[in-house]
């Protein structure tokens, strides 16, 4: 993701008279960010996370710097006539991709998600977590610069919501932003850059962590080669780096990014040598 995304003065009210719903918003949203949005019911989270992801407009206000966008909603649209295979390798040509490519990528994410034994089933006979499998599986099988997240985590089950994790750090590792709703204030513990609340028809910034968990930690010890810096992706995933000796380091990252920091030290060119690797209880 090349741009930043940004609103500026954004407001949205539904109707000619009807209230305003959120005014005055301004928020970027840079290259890499995983950015958490909160709020009670009713207060806007869902009309914010749709301006984000560009399939409704504002009132008021600019929105500029789109990335390439996809989004899961928090109601899936259900009863179309194809099977989820079909749908999603559809959505995946829409998104640009080649169809054999679309097919493959379809295939991968329905196997990820541990529904790769309904792809033949027609989305209208599919339950409501297999549905909620497919929707997460169309946002993310174009690699979007920016994946907006309503509650995706909704209805899927313990492995499909770990996988869904995984995802959201691989694309933030990869350099995508991600927003992201959920009533779990443990989603992603200790991984958001930023959290926004939704609140009086705007958006306030939280710096203090206001009773979200810190979240469980993994610290991993890792040597590079002789003289060699952390590799960038390596920086960006782990919470906090500290250099024990030449070419050492002892690193902390949220446990929903574990794997993908792993995974990214052991395919550097040259690769890193991960020494240990301990869970650690997050500070509550
Ligand atoms: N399409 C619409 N037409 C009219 N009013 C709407 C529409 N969408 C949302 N609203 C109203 O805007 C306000 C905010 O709704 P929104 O769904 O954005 O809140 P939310 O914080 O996501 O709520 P929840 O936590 O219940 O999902 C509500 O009063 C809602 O009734």
């Amino acid at each position: 993701m090349q741009r930043e995304l940004r609103l500026d003065g954004v407001g949205r009210r539904y109707g000619l008279r009807g209230p305003w719903v959120l005014r005055g918003v301004d928020l970027s949203v840079p290259p890499g960010a995983l950015v958490r949005v909160e709020g009670t019911n009713g207060t806007g989270k869902s009309t914010l996370l749709r301006l984000l992801a560009g399939i409704d407009a504002p009132t008021e206000g600019r929105v500029t710097g789109r990335p390439r966008t996809a989004y899961v909603p928090e109601r899936f649209p259900p009863a179309l006539p194809f099977t989820a295979a079909a749908y999603l390798t559809h959505l995946g040509t829409v998104h640009g991709l080649s169809r054999r490519a679309a097919a493959r990528a379809a295939g991968q994410w329905l196997d990820r998600l541990g529904a790769a034994g309904y792809a033949s089933t027609p989305l209208a006979r599919l339950s409501k977590g297999s549905s909620q499998k497919v929707a997460v599986a169309q946002a993310l099988l174009a690699e979007p610069e920016l994946l907006v997240l309503d509650e995706a985590w909704t209805g899927l089950d313990t492995d499909a919501r770990a996988e869904l994790e995984r995802a959201v750090a691989e694309r933030t590792a990869s350099g995508g932003a991600v927003v992201f709703v959920d009533h779990d204030p443990s989603r992603l513990a200790g991984a958001p850059d930023a959290a926004y609340t939704v609140r009086d028809g705007t958006l306030h910034r939280r710096t203090e962590p206001a009773g979200a968990p810190a979240g469980p930690r993994v610290a991993i010890r890792v040597r590079g080669p002789a003289g060699a810096g952390l590799p960038a992706d390596v920086v960006r995933i782990a919470a906090s780096a500290e250099e024990s000796g030449p070419g050492r380091y002892d690193l902390t990252v949220p446990a929903s990014h574990s794997d993908v920091l792993l995974r990214t030290l052991l395919t550097a060119r040259p690769p890193w040598h991960v020494v240990s690797v301990h869970a650690q209880e997050g500070p509550r």
